[in-house]
């Protein structure tokens, strides 16, 4: 919009507020590859009393240092009352997918301190935009500390994580944010299903209803004990490749979506204890895998309450239905997933979850989470029902 300037983001290769709706620019990358040799070799300047340091996650000691930046300066809600406290064993998953490179995992230091003050990753990714795959970096976990921020420090870092991943002959790149910056290629709302409304009233998540008890609103959310589809198991490592088939299948519907393989597949679905937990239905007569759904845990720290210091939240992640209903098979993801202790279940409005979002009694969220490309244009603006892609 005019009225924001964007000073940084119009200078990069992403959709300008000023060429929304024109119809002459091609889609597709907006500027072609550097040849290797022109791609600056040396990394951006720092201001003095900083320095750039490549996190190596396999230490644990770097792990914990990227653990607690995060934890203490990461993305909170509007009313910062929750702040997402990714694990170290979440941390370790999401940036070591199948040919990661330690590269993208990029920190910032204090020279004297050594401290840890700043973070932003990349991972690879195919990603298929309609009907091309293109290599991308899944851009994600910037964070620069509290007490550093408003200097204009986020621009050389995604100016540094953009020429790492230049020097690996990689040219595109997806994120997803809070804030609106140029330009969004989806807008989509998050929604939360209560799982322990009693606990999520006392910090605040939720509001009991006009004319709402806690009893009836404890009533309300109640759930089986167990889940109720025939056939209904955790996926073990013997299903990747029908999850695989399953999987590809599926996503082909959506105009931007992930070109998983069966690598891809056993990193980002086989289950993992308080990180990635996903179930899929077998006939009992074919044998035949006819349906999937997946959570991931993101617990976020309760900002200064006195009862509770952590919401357990899982987030919905990847589902598909073939033969078993989506509304009863989210129903039995939610079943899953408060026999496992979480408060709350999160969804975005994304793929086809739009069916069971109001039917399984979601509530809307307070916020939007915006979906980028970078340096790739796109002359449409894709509602949340034409994005197969959740970044975590
Ligand atoms: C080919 C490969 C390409 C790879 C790269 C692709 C691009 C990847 C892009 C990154 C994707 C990350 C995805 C991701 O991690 C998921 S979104 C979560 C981002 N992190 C947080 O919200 C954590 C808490 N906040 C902070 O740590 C700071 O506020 C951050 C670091 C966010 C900004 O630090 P700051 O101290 O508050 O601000 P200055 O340094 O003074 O800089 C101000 C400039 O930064 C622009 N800004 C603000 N928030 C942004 C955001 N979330 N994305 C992109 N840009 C963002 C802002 O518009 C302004 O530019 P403008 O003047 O043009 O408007
Ligand atoms: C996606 N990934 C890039 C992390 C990320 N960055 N910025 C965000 C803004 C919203 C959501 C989000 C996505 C799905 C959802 F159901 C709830 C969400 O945020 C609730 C508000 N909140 C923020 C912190 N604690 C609670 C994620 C993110």
């Amino acid at each position: 919009t005019l009225s924001k300037r964007h000073k940084f983001w119009e200078s990069q290769p992403v959709g300008q507020f000023k060429d929304a709706g024109n119809p002459n620019l091609l889609e597709g990358p907006i500027e072609p590859p550097t040849p290797l040799s022109e791609v600056k070799q040396q990394p951006y300047n720092l201001p003095g009393p900083y320095e750039w340091i490549t996190c190596d996650m396999d230490t644990k000691e770097m792990c914990s240092e990227v653990y607690s930046l995060l934890t203490n300066n990461y993305v909170e809600d509007d009313e910062n009352m929750f702040r997402f406290n990714y694990s170290k064993d979440f941390l370790q998953w999401a940036l070591r997918p199948p040919g990661y490179y330690r590269s993208w995992h990029i920190g910032v230091r204090v020279k004297l301190s050594k401290k840890l003050v700043a973070f932003v990753t990349g991972v690879p990714a195919k990603i298929r935009v309609k009907d091309t795959i293109v290599d991308m970096a899944e851009i994600n976990f910037l964070c620069v500390h509290k007490k550093l921020r408003s200097k204009r420090l986020a621009p050389v870092m995604i100016k540094e994580v953009t020429r790492r991943v230049h020097l690996e002959n990689i040219w595109q790149a997806t994120y997803t944010a809070g804030v609106v910056l140029p330009t969004p290629i989806s807008t989509c709302q998050y929604w939360h299903r209560s799982l322990n409304p009693k606990k999520l009233i006392d910090v605040g998540f939720s509001r009991l209803g006009s004319r709402m008890t806690m009893s009836r609103t404890i009533k309300l959310y109640k759930l089986p004990d167990s889940p109720i589809t025939p056939g209904f198991r955790k996926m073990e490592l013997r299903d990747v490749p029908a999850v695989t088939r399953l999987l590809r299948g599926y996503l082909k519907q959506f105009i931007v979506a992930p070109d998983f393989d069966e690598k891809d597949v056993e990193h980002w679905l086989l289950p993992k204890e308080d990180v990635v937990d996903s179930y899929l239905v077998e006939s009992s007569e074919t044998h035949a895998v006819t349906d999937f759904c997946s959570f991931y845990t993101l617990p976020s720290t309760v900002i200064g309450n006195q009862n509770y210091s952590i919401l357990k939240a899982a987030y919905s992640y990847y589902n598909v239905s073939t033969k078993t209903p989506l509304l009863q098979l989210m129903n039995d993801a939610l079943i899953e997933a408060k026999k496992k202790g979480y408060d709350v279940f999160n969804a975005l409005n994304v793929m086809e979850n739009e069916v069971f979002l109001k039917e399984l009694k979601f509530g809307p969220g307070d916020g939007q989470l915006q979906y980028y490309l970078y340096n790739y244009r796109l002359n449409q603006t894709l509602r949340p029902s034409d994005l197969g892609l959740v970044l975590l």
